[in-house]
């Protein structure tokens, strides 16, 4: 076989796996999970719906959905272990780090972890689906010397995971639009991250180690981490004018501007930023303050003169987050907590239907050489 052909670097374009999760249809406008739309799911349904279609590949009935959210309830805490190891991190710790050593060490508690069949791996999904935001939250309380929060079970499961992050209860419109963020975050086809933890499942390694590698590749700025540098870089600006000049010098210096571009939209207005500047319209209406409002479309309008780019999701849910108070750190773990539904779908079939990822390489050193 002539490999060499065959090279496409960053694998820009290649079909790595078959899959029923998921596919972005680029000329649709439409992503698409499990047959359906993320963007109407997200409209007219909520994030345990979501978690239930991408595990049991059914939307759920309202009975089965309670079932679900009391499953997931009694299973929010954390062994003692995993809070003395968060506890004993270094304060300077980002919380996406803490979040994959937490992770990993809870693997040693899960009494199937060598399960690989789909039952066992949506058991330990569902127990990964609980216990992240107890994690992501605490891990934040801890690193910044606060007594942990403990979960509130009256509360819906993001409700709960919003109150736990910022010690606080929200409306109903603040709570709608977190767990709308919770649906646009839950699955994206193969990114980087998802590609991670089948290269990893597909060494029959389990899904917390799967999803320990995922954590890692989300937390790069070309892929998760770019919500959390949009809004340093909005709060850096402070002002509209301000921010039109600091992207105008950040491309005279060709910097690449976080949360714009996209490796498959490429120079298309990703579905689900557009969903997230509708939420942050309507958090800007109850507030009567549009300052941030105003600064993104103006980024907006600034990226697509300059560059023909156009925000990815990263640009919204950034704003977005910031008027939900949540801490600006947690924005990446938000994003893998939202995201550990679709990469365990990914898991389980990846388990399910195995083939070893081993691909080859173009050498292009020297070879004759002796010692
Ligand atoms: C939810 C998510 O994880 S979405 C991704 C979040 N990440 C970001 O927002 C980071 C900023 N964006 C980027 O760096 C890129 O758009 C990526 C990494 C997401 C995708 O990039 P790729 O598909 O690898 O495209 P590539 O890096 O080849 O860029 C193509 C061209 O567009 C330019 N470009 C792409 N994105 C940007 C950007 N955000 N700012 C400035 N220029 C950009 C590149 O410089 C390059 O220009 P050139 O051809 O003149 O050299
Ligand atoms: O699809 C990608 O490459 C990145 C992305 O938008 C996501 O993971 O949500």
């Amino acid at each position: 076989m002539d490999i060499q052909g065959t090279y496409k670097p960053g694998l820009e374009g290649v079909i790595a796996s078959e899959t029923e999760v998921s596919y972005l249809d680029v000329e649709a406008e439409e992503i698409v999970i499990k047959g359906y739309d993320l963007i109407e799911l997200a409209e007219k349904k909520g994030y345990l719906d979501v978690v239930a279609l991408l595990l049991e590949d059914q939307l759920p009935s309202d009975t089965y959905k309670k079932i679900l959210e009391e499953r997931l309830k009694n299973d929010y805490g954390l062994p003692k272990a995993i809070l003395s190891i968060l506890k004993a991190l270094p304060k300077e710790t980002h919380p996406m780090d803490a979040l994959r050593t937490g992770m990993s060490a809870l693997s040693g508690f899960d009494p199937i972890l060598e399960e690989r069949t789909p039952e066992g791996n949506r058991e330990k999904a569902y127990r990964l689906l609980a216990k992240i935001p107890t994690i992501v939250a605490n891990s934040y309380h801890l690193l910044h010397d606060k007594t942990p929060l403990a979960p509130d079970v009256s509360l819906s499961f993001s409700s709960n995971f919003l109150y736990m992050m910022t010690g606080k209860y929200h409306g109903d419109l603040e709570s709608e639009v977190f767990d709308q963020s919770l649906v646009a975050y839950s699955e994206h086809e193969m990114p980087n991250s998802t590609f991670t933890a089948r290269v990893i499942a597909s060494t029959q390694a389990d899904i917390y180690g799967a999803l320990t590698g995922a954590v890692s590749s989300l937390k790069g700025h070309l892929h998760g981490g770019a919500n959390e540098a949009v809004m340093m870089m909005l709060l850096e600006a402070g002002t509209l004018e301000n921010f039109r000049k600091l992207l105008y010098e950040k491309l005279q210096s060709k910097e690449r501007i976080m949360g714009f571009g996209h490796r498959v939209y490429m120079r298309k207005m990703d579905p689900r930023a557009s969903l997230m500047k509708r939420a942050l319209k309507r958090l800007s209406d109850e507030r009567q303050d549009y300052r941030l409002l105003d600064m993104c479309i103006a980024g907006e309008e600034v990226m697509a003169n300059e560059k023909g780019l156009y925000p990815n999701l990263d640009y919204y849910a950034a704003p977005v987050y910031y008027l939900l108070g949540i801490p600006i750190e947690l924005y990446t773990p938000v994003f893998f907590a939202a995201r550990t539904a679709g990469l365990a779908a990914h898991v389980i079939e990846q388990h399910k239907n195995n083939r070893l990822f081993r691909p080859r390489v173009n050498y292009t050193g020297p070879r004759g050489l002796h010692p």
